[in-house]
């Protein structure tokens, strides 16, 4: 896909130490939302689906993928104190002095490494946080020079995560397919021996003004399914459900699990995969870590053929490559996933 030039910004970071604001980072007049009602997203406890109660879990599952296309999973096998490690490696990388991090600088025009929005037109509207994008799985397309060396512990930390992370997307991928009665397989299988799995951790300094700005603006995950470690004390995230934002609640040692655009598709529709936004707060700064779970861009994906029927025709296309798909949407100020459906009718 051929791109438009950025250019580079400096990071939010320091913006926030003027305490200025930028007039690209106003987003809108006054009219931000900041703490909406409270979405009581179901919590899913993950040891249970190897128990008698497995059933009861996999309803929870599914009608809350239905619903509002997330839940909270508790009971996933790690420890409190390790997740507590996964949050200390983010803050302490984001608050290395700016030269460290910047060693570890994303290039024009690419997303992996430290840095923020690209910048491609003078209209665009920036959003309030710095990241930090690894490539993770397969092995082989790590780009270890972006990988922080500081903290210390840093790489050995977050390699230990991601293997969880690849584990619980496996059982997670096939408790969803197992809640609708198909092939426990059948989306796992959709993203390929060599699905990508990326991983973004997201600071959000406190911005001066949370009514007019955003940490992240309203999208949707282009992935299969997102797993999400939010900060355990600053709460951000909001969703939207029949046009209003609601507040994601923290659960400080659970994961929040979103089911991305592809997994819609997989589904027919039945996963919906949730816009969602993040917003600001002058007080306290912010970490999360999203970990993408994104299958192979060489195979195709598309609904199963067990969720088609009278009732709930094909609604989507076969896709190769839905990431190019979703940013060339995007980019245009599209909503991505509606390049996907066979009719705009269709819900
Ligand atoms: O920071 C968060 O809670 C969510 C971030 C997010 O939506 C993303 O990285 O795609
Ligand atoms: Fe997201």
């Amino acid at each position: 896909m051929a791109e438009t030039q950025e250019t580079v910004s400096k990071s939010v970071q320091e913006l926030a130490n003027t305490n200025q604001v930028p007039e690209k980072y106003i987003y809108a007049q006054g009219s931000i939302n900041t703490y909406p009602l409270l979405f009581d997203v179901p919590q899913v406890d993950l040891s249970l689906l190897t128990s008698p109660n497995r059933q009861q879990q996999l309803n929870k599952l599914q009608s809350g993928l239905k619903s509002c296309g997330c839940i909270q999973v508790i009971n996933h096998g790690m420890e409190d104190s390790f997740l507590d490690k996964v949050r200390e490696i983010s803050k302490k990388f984001f608050a290395l002095p700016t030269e460290e991090k910047l060693k570890y600088a994303r290039t024009v025009n690419q997303i992996e490494g430290y840095g923020n929005d690209k910048v491609l037109t003078d209209k665009q509207r920036l959003d309030w946080s710095d990241r930090l994008c690894l490539n993770v799985f397969p092995e082989d397309i790590r780009e270890l020079r972006f990988w922080p060396q500081k903290p210390e512990c840093f790489r050995e930390v977050f390699e230990e995560y991601m293997k969880n992370m690849k584990l619980l997307s496996e059982s997670l991928l096939k408790a969803m397919a197992a809640s609708l009665n198909v092939e426990e397989n059948c989306f796992l299988d959709q993203c390929g021996e060599r699905g990508m799995t990326t991983a973004r951790f997201n600071f959000y300094p406190p911005c001066p003004r949370p009514d007019v700005v955003l940490g992240v603006k309203q999208h949707a995950d282009a992935s299969a399914i997102t797993i999400l470690l939010q900060d355990k004390e600053v709460e951000g995230l909001q969703v939207l459900k029949d046009d209003q934002w609601f507040r994601v609640p923290v659960v400080p040692y659970g994961l929040l699990i979103n089911v991305g655009d592809q997994v819609e598709v997989m589904s027919n529709g039945i996963f919906k995969s949730p816009v969602h936004r993040v917003v600001t707060n002058a007080e306290r700064e912010r970490n999360s870590l999203a970990v993408f779970i994104m299958p192979d861009v060489h195979v195709g994906i598309g609904p199963v053929e067990k969720l088609i029927n009278e009732e709930r025709p094909r609604g989507y296309k076969d896709i190769k490559n839905y990431v190019a798909l979703f940013f060339q949407s995007y980019q245009q100020g599209k909503i991505p996933i509606e390049a996907a459906k066979i009719s705009q009718e269709f819900h």
